[in-house]
């Protein structure tokens, strides 16, 4: 499948555009979007790409655009989705980014879509290496492959069956990008304990990240054997290695990091519901 948007052809409107729809707005067009085919409500009013019209209320929109995408807090939903309702007819594919809000919460507040999809994008998106997992279509094949194709130029595209999983993923690859930093950060941090001062430690953590992530994208190997092929027997990788394993404490540390964001999930769900009826 082509990652060009050059032919794309689809009005797309983007209600909300804070940094999550702008990292996917900004790749798109990277991509070849014409600007001139997007539309973004936001009430401050700030630009958010060249040529890319932005109004900041719903009355000022095109309505019954091909695609409505929903970047709105999920604390949000309920106080937006009448403005939203109005935008949408019967062509338009619904995708909500909102952590938490389920499929069928999206058909019961947009019935009269074409379609309605959870996408879970990372911010690394931006980068064309992000990380998007999608759920949903109403069984509708044309509108799942038109939403791949918008995706793929994102990077890794994941489509989940199980929408209950859908909380795991948001876990796992949308919030994911922030774990992987504190990770880089606590290594900062353990440098400048080393003795390096503070920008010395930071670069060198990042430029570790970067050359491990790198290695990773291209290796067959599992992460557990590439971690043995650094550690040389008796060395001191291994050393390093034993602290984090002993009582399976990064394991345990990570799985329940994972288990917070999931059930966070829940919850914003239910504030989503909130004020509906
Ligand atoms: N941040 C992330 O890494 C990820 C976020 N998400 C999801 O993306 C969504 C947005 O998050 P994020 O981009 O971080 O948040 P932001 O706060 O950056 O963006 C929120 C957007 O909503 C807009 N908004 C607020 N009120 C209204 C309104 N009444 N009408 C229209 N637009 C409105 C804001 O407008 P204005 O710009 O004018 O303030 C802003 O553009 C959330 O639902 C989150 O779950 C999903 C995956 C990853
Ligand atoms: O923190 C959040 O709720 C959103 C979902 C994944 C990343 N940011």
């Amino acid at each position: 499948m082509t990652t060009s948007l050059s032919r794309f052809g689809q009005h797309i409107v983007l209600f909300g555009c804070g940094n999550m729809a702008s990292a996917m707005l900004g790749r798109w067009l990277d991509a070849g979007l014409d600007p001139a085919q997007v539309t973004a409500i936001r009430p401050s009013g700030k630009a958010v790409a060249n040529g890319v019209k932005v109004v900041t209320t719903s009355a000022e929109a095109p309505a019954n655009p091909d695609i409505l995408m929903i970047g709105v807090k999920p604390q949000m939903l309920g106080d937006v989705a009448e403005d939203i309702a109005r935008l949408i007819g019967p062509d338009t594919i619904v995708l909500s980014i909102l952590a938490g809000v389920t499929i069928d919460d999206l058909r019961g507040r947009f019935p009269g879509a074409a379609a309605r999809m959870r996408v879970m994008p990372n911010m690394p998106v931006r980068t064309g290496k992000g990380v998007v997992g999608l759920a949903g279509a109403d069984g509708k094949d044309a509108a799942r492959k038109t939403i791949t194709r918008l995706m793929k130029p994102l990077g890794h595209v994941e489509w989940i069956d199980e929408e209950n999983q859908f909380d795991a993923l948001t876990a796992l690859t949308g919030s994911g990008p922030a774990f992987v930093y504190r990770f880089v950060d606590a290594m900062r941090a353990g440098g400048e304990r080393l003795g390096f001062d503070e920008p010395t430690a930071l670069r060198l953590a990042r430029a570790t990240l970067a050359s491990a992530a790198a290695q990773l994208e291209v290796s067959e190997l599992t992460p557990t054997e590439l971690a043995a092929q650094v550690a040389s027997r008796g060395g001191m990788t291994q050393a390093g290695l034993d602290v984090l394993d002993e009582d399976a404490r990064l394991a345990s540390l990570m799985a329940e990091t994972l288990r917070a964001a999931r059930a966070r999930g829940r919850e914003l769900a239910a504030l989503a519901r909130e004020g509906q009826d």
